[in-house]
């Protein structure tokens, strides 16, 4: 059984002030009934206060991006034991504002997801195909192309899948992001069913197991049809994320 995951994704927002007042929001109104898991992602400069700011509470906070290196002459850049070390226990990989703004290449997110599993992150490998490409119907190619380059970063195939298994995947379609417009229901279920069923055709043990979010314009108000697909394991929320009875709405409904 998968466990639900909502994830908010501040993207770069907030301040001390903004981000004190969304986590004791979000921490006041928690409900320790709930049984889905609640991860926070902060910009990387607040996620020390993040940690100190959930202590307490069931909320995990993890990365919006790390570094492929291990260490070194890299300015600017922050590594994957930093995360580790300040306590976050998550990281986003390839994020399609990361993708298509900073050009990162699928072969370089694979080189991330492995150096977050190496510094015990959990990655959540973001996917998703471009409006152009959806109706050039090469979404399920494009997302296919993802995930293979994880696996294929490992020397062998079955490797690779374990190593997959061990992460998150968020299917973000990227016309779907901070557009307002949510892929419908059928629309996602039908790319996570098609993840699964890819995965499957490989291993079927990491194809049941494996959680995979949805995201894009997703907020309390489509949640639950979005949420009461069979595929559809959890969100990962942007804009939505930022105001705490929003969240806490939407995790309120995966309960
Ligand atoms: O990119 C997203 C989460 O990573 C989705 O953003 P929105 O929820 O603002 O569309």
């Amino acid at each position: 059984m998968r466990k639900t995951l909502i994830a908010g994704n501040w993207k770069m927002h907030g301040n001390v002030a903004s981000i004190e007042s969304l986590v004791n929001g979000i921490k006041s109104q928690l409900d320790s009934s709930w049984q889905s898991d609640i991860l926070v992602c902060p910009p990387s400069i607040y996620v020390d206060r993040t940690v100190q700011l959930i202590k307490g509470s069931s909320i995990k906070v993890g990365g919006q991006n790390l570094s492929q290196q291990e260490q070194g002459a890299f300015t600017g850049e922050i590594s994957g034991d930093m995360l580790a070390d300040l306590g976050a226990e998550y990281v986003l990989v390839g994020h399609s504002e990361r993708r298509s703004l900073y050009h990162e290449s699928n072969e370089l997110v694979a080189e991330k997801f492995a150096k977050a599993l190496e510094k015990g992150l959990t990655p959540v490998l973001c996917v998703g195909e471009t409006l152009e490409q959806r109706e050039n119907d090469t979404t399920m190619d494009v997302v296919k192309g993802q995930i293979d380059a994880v696996i294929d970063f490992y020397q062998d195939k079955t490797a690779g899948l374990e190593k997959l298994g061990q992460g998150v995947i968020a299917y973000e379609p990227v016309w779907a992001i901070g557009t307002g417009v949510t892929a419908s229901p059928e629309q996602a279920q039908e790319v996570h069913a098609a993840i699964r069923h890819y995965l499957a055709e490989m291993n079927t043990g990491v194809a049941e197991e494996i959680q995979i979010l949805y995201g894009g314009s997703m907020k309390a108000a489509n949640a639950e049809e979005l949420l009461a697909q069979n595929d559809i394991d959890g969100g990962l929320i942007g804009g939505a994320s930022l105001k705490a009875d929003e969240f806490i709405a939407i995790c309120k409904i995966a309960g």
